[in-house]
């Protein structure tokens, strides 16, 4: 890492939790992550989600043509888990280098999660095939009950699922994505090293106050929920701390005004404009920007045993004003657009194009 007052250059950053959708969406939202980031595990839950081989080839490729051509970028596929995930196509998509990793939803947990797994019991066999064969588990960690409040989803996942799951498969690789709660950031740290967390910047900037500031802001809005400040404190504590279970995980969400905006939006916060910008601010007010390459190029990659990236990014001291809006193309009715995280608001980096070392 080569720091100055005005200028970062790091090992290029990679994604280990990003939404591409599909379609015209794809194409737009594409390359914001690409210029940045190296790699990226590309969540399966499209509607309808990908289960099959055939499907996340197909998707690939939509991804890869929707990159301009001088981009190296390389989408890591998953499988989207259901009660019915046979072990023998999972295992085959694994081996043959299609499935990066599979994906559990609790069914119903959050966007398109409808087909996800309705009970953890219903996927033993899986479980134990990707124990064995060593594919990553990815997991949208909260329960659905109705008499479990949401803001209590996560911490009681944990206590109810996941810790059960982890002694029942012990070298099972896990990833907890998207954590929001001081309950996650002290079991993934006191966990084996079998068990990684990806955080988001969101998580890291807003607490739940920000989606009531005199009204109601469902920009503000995903899921997991965000939280009370001092869940947001502890987050900013792990991905600072230099423990390695902490990785880099936008969990960009992009969804079309229409559906943000409605009496009832969709979860989900659109961070691919700016969100190595957005996490360099916050490891910049936690006076440890020295520790963001870790968090962001490195931590990641020694998960999961992937090399390191051999190109660098650099960011720029440069304030900037985050536009109010991202415009879509005229395939897209005139109405929609997407708001990117901090619309409106001040970010003291820039980034400047990836280059080679
Ligand atoms: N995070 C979100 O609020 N939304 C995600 C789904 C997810 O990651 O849970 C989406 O696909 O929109
Ligand atoms: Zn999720
Ligand atoms: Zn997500």
């Amino acid at each position: 890492m080569n720091l100055s007052q005005h200028q970062i250059t790091f090992r290029q950053p990679d994604d280990w939790h990003l939404h591409l959708r599909d379609d015209e969406l794809l194409n737009a939202v594409v390359v914001p992550s690409a210029r940045v980031f190296k790699r990226a595990v590309v969540m399966p839950n499209l509607s309808p989600p990908i289960t099959s081989i055939k499907s996340a080839i197909e998707y690939k490729s939509r991804i890869l043509k929707a990159l301009p051509k001088d981009y190296a970028f390389t989408p890591l596929m998953t499988a989207y888990l259901t009660d019915e995930t046979s072990p023998d196509v999972l295992r085959e998509g694994f081996q043959e280098g299609v499935f990066f990793a599979a994906k559990l939803y609790p069914a119903n947990s959050t966007t398109n999660a409808a087909h996800g797994v309705s009970d953890i019991s219903k996927i033993n066999s899986t479980l134990e095939m990707m124990e064995r064969v060593g594919i990553p588990l990815l997991i949208h960690g909260e329960v659905t009950d109705s008499d479990i409040d949401i803001f209590d989803r996560e911490a009681v996942f944990i206590e109810r699922c996941l810790d059960p799951l982890l002694r029942r498969f012990p070298r099972l690789t896990v990833v907890l994505e998207h954590i929001t709660t001081e309950d996650a950031v002290e079991y993934v740290k006191t966990s084996s090293a079998k068990l990684g967390a990806t955080i988001t910047p969101h998580h890291l900037h807003i607490n739940r106050n920000a989606m009531f500031q005199g009204g109601i802001r469902s920009d503000f809005y995903c899921l997991p929920i965000v939280k009370r400040e001092r869940h947001r404190l502890a987050l900013r504590r792990a991905v600072t701390s230099g423990e390695p279970c902490f990785f880099l995980g936008t969990d960009s969400a992009p969804h079309l005004r229409s559906s943000k905006e409605s009496s009832c939006g969709c979860a989900g916060i659109f961070n691919a404009l700016n969100a190595i910008e957005s996490y360099a601010e916050v490891f910049e007010q936690e006076g440890a920007i020295e520790k963001l390459e870790a968090f962001a190029s490195e931590f990641g990659p020694a998960f999961y045993g992937l090399p390191l990236n051999q190109t660098s990014i650099t960011l720029k001291k440069n304030a900037h004003i985050v536009p109010i809006r991202f415009n879509l193309n005229s395939s897209f009715s005139k109405n929609e657009y997407l708001v990117p995280f901090h619309a409106g608001e001040s970010l003291s980096w820039s980034i400047s194009s990836p280059k080679e070392n």
